[in-house]
């Protein structure tokens, strides 16, 4: 497939700026259409300014850019390239046409069940290709999850993943909601670097899906007391299947985690996911 953003050396004025599409902590993104090929992308614009030189934030763009730029997976937003001018640095990156997934949560509330399977089933396809080549994204969450213009989800904002094992100490801010119990408790910071961190947050990822909150979600002391003892109630209008899902990878020791080639056999994601195939099969007749 010819990639229409293969040139190495990118620059501002090859591209039309269109409407602002968003704004993170750090930066902004633009819509943007690349002139020579009219490839629509998203560009995301950050100030050397606000990234204080030797802070952790310059060190976590250098490392969104080398990861991010190596990924090619349908449920991982592409990092086409990137440049700098004398104060800003762009991100050159896929466009997802259907925004952020957490708006769209916000919106429904919660998902139906077949919803949350099928996104969990692509996070979990996401997850293994990510594992396979030894990153772990750390820092899953709705608002980190964006929507193509067919509803499939994209894992964005690799700022927080490392390849690991990986020796850095990691400053954390934001959400603790999403953090396992082997990041809130100090002093085991090597686990911090497995990644079966990233089973945990799928965990919390499916309970939110379904139940429209995080299921540790409290003050910040009780959320942190909550989640080291692993303390949460699912609502009893949660499917079994789900509720076993969910049971299965909010698991204290990150050894017991359900592994992700499980988790896309688990009952509750057969049942929703691959009724497509079923259908398609009874089509043909062959009555699997
Ligand atoms: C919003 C929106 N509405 N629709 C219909 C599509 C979109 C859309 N947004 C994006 C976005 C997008 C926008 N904001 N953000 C959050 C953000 C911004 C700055 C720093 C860190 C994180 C991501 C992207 Cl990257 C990539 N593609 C996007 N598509």
């Amino acid at each position: 497939v010819d990639q229409p953003l293969m040139p190495k050396q990118f620059h501002l004025g090859m591209f039309e700026i269109g409407r602002p599409l968003g704004k993170g902590k750090f930066g902004r993104v633009y819509l943007a259409r690349e002139r020579s090929s009219n490839f629509i992308c998203a560009l995301k614009v950050l100030y050397k300014s606000e990234l204080q030189h030797g802070s952790g934030v310059e060190k976590q763009v250098r490392r969104e850019i080398e990861i991010q730029s190596n990924l090619r997976h349908p449920n991982i937003l592409k990092l086409y390239g990137h440049f700098h001018d004398s104060k800003r640095i762009f991100l050159i990156l896929e466009f997802a046409g259907k925004g952020e997934l957490y708006k769209h949560l916000r919106r429904e509330n919660r998902f139906p069940e077949w919803k949350a399977a099928q996104y969990i089933a692509q996070m979990a396809s996401a997850l293994r290709y990510l594992h396979r080549k030894h990153v772990i994204h750390r820092d899953i969450k709705p608002e980190n999850i964006l929507m193509g213009i067919h509803g499939e989800i994209k894992i964005s904002d690799f700022g927080w993943s490392v390849h690991a094992p990986n020796n850095r100490r990691a400053t954390l801010c934001g959400t603790l909601d999403y953090l396992p119990p082997e990041m809130i408790k100090s002093g085991s910071n090597d686990k911090w670097y497995n990644e079966k961190v990233d089973l945990w947050s799928l965990g919390v990822l499916t309970y939110e899906f379904l139940v429209g909150e995080a299921p540790f979600e409290d003050t910040p002391i009780m959320t942190q007391k909550r989640i080291a003892r692993a303390d949460m109630t699912i609502p009893e209008w949660v499917s079994k299947e789900a509720k076993d899902l969910i049971k299965r990878l909010l698991v204290l020791d990150p050894d017991k985690r359900l592994p992700l080639e499980d988790v896309q056999t688990h009952p509750w994601i057969i049942k929703h996911c691959v009724k497509g195939e079923r259908a398609a099969n009874r089509e043909k007749g062959s009555g699997k």
